[in-house]
């Protein structure tokens, strides 16, 4: 294995240090560092951070590979910075037994680009009627600890609270899609004054936040952990807020395109601006924003959901919701949360390193852990941010195999230089090396 020694980058944008890498670790962080044989990485004026985790990305594979792959998902996770993604369960065939999720973990460990970490479905099929073999996948290569119905909520509550109760024996935890489906019947985006103006069926608030509002009450009740996926509103903010003051053992996620865009990008009925749930008003992106701020509000995840251009490129009811995510997001977080002075660069490791890694249990993996601090003896999983560049995003130049990217055309903050996993160089000078 090549050792690397990665001269001049500022770790969490600090004062700039040398980081030397050897045999898959960080060897050591210092000034003016030197080692024989060492392949030099010039990075001066570049940021380090560790390298991003995503919660929730859609790979498409098994089922869907022309609109996306696990290994051509998995170069679009290393350019956006990330050495790990969980990969969503709604695949076909689903998620739901031990062989897909580990066939979905070999196509990973084979692409070799990100760890590609199987969510696995919370009921037969997404079905919503009974549960699926969670402890085989947990038990299984890919060991699952993510579950997940996403692209359908679990709508029963008993159902959902059996979900609940069976994880807690592995330290599992099932990440909801909250949408309370008999409310947001034929709509196709944020139910308000826009709505009624556009003539698009709505899609209100109180879908979202009735889910979660159960949820919380079913995870305090039986004591175990629930993730809540793509939160959207200023009102599940305040009900997270509330759940976590009263001990529950609730954690949340919000997308790089909910704190960025509005339901105004629907104004020319552009279909890439489809997504579940939808893009809400300003008030919401604010909430948002201050959410992932005081850290009621855990993770940034991209629910990067690539979609083919016939199920995309089609009349905004026809349209299939999602949009890509994962080379923009870092970027995204840039100007949303850093630029606003919301959060510094730790408080970015945090939100999408540290605390995704910490919610799928991926920390105290040994030398396959994620979320772990850049520090001497971790594992080498770490990105270098130029910070000063601007650069507009061209979908024709992603390395996903879909075009749906909201920022077409969009000028967004930094870009993503190396990307370092296990020491092994994925991504240099802005090119993915496998
Ligand atoms: N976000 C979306 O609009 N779509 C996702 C499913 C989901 O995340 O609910 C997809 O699989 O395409
Ligand atoms: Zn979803
Ligand atoms: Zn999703």
């Amino acid at each position: 294995m090549t050792n690397h020694l990665i001269k001049g980058a500022r770790p969490y944008g600090g004062e700039p240090a040398d980081i030397l890498v050897t045999d898959g670790r960080i060897a050591a962080i210092g000034d003016s560092l030197s080692a024989t044989g060492a392949e030099v990485v010039d990075a001066a004026g570049l940021i380090a951070l560790p390298g991003l985790v995503d919660l929730h990305t859609h790979l498409r594979e098994p089922g869907r590979e022309d609109a996306e792959t696990v290994e051509t998902g998995s170069r679009a996770a290393a350019l956006g910075g990330f050495t790990a993604v969980h990969a969503m369960a709604n695949t076909d065939p689903v998620a739901d037994t031990a062989g897909v999720v580990e066939q979905v973990w070999r196509l990973g460990e084979q692409a070799g680009l990100v760890d590609v970490v199987p969510v696995g479905a919370v009921t037969v099929g997404l079905k919503g009627e009974r549960l699926a073999e969670l402890g085989a996948m947990a038990d299984s290569a890919a060991r699952v600890r993510v579950f997940s119905d996403d692209g359908h909520c679990v709508s029963d509550p008993a159902l959902m609270r059996r979900a609940l109760e069976y994880v807690k024996a592995f330290d599992g935890v099932v990440a909801q899609h909250a949408e309370e489906p008999r409310l947001t019947a034929g709509a196709q985006m944020h139910e308000g004054d826009r709505s009624a103006r556009l003539g698009l069926t709505g899609w209100p608030a109180a879908a979202e936040e009735a889910i979660i509002a159960r949820d919380v009450l079913l995870a305090g009740h039986v004591g175990a952990r629930l993730h809540v996926c793509h939160v959207s509103t200023a009102g599940s903010v305040e009900l997270l807020r509330w759940a976590k003051s009263r001990g529950v053992q609730v954690t949340a996620e919000v997308t790089p395109h909910h704190l960025l865009l509005t339901d105004a990008c629907a104004e020319g009925y552009d279909p890439v601006f489809k997504v579940n749930p939808p893009l809400r008003t300003d008030e919401d992106v604010q909430a948002l924003r201050a959410g992932l701020a005081d850290g009621t509000i855990d993770a940034v995840a991209t629910d990067h959901a690539p979609h083919a251009v016939e199920d995309k490129e089609s009349e905004w009811a026809q349209a299939r919701p999602g949009m890509l995510g994962l080379e923009q997001a870092l970027s995204v977080v840039v100007e949303t949360m850093v630029e606003t002075g919301l959060l510094d660069w730790a408080g970015v490791a945090d939100r999408m390193s540290v605390r995704p890694a910490a919610i799928g249990r991926l920390s105290g993996l040994g030398d396959r852990s994620h979320g772990r601090p850049l520090a001497p003896g971790e594992p080498a999983n770490l990105l270098l941010l130029d910070p000063t560049t601007r650069v507009t995003v061209d979908p024709a130049s992603l390395a996903s195999r879909s075009r749906n990217s909201p920022y077409a055309g969009r000028e967004l903050p930094g870009r993503v230089v190396h990307t370092f996993l296990r020491g092994v160089p994925t991504v240099l000078d802005g090119k993915a090396t496998r």
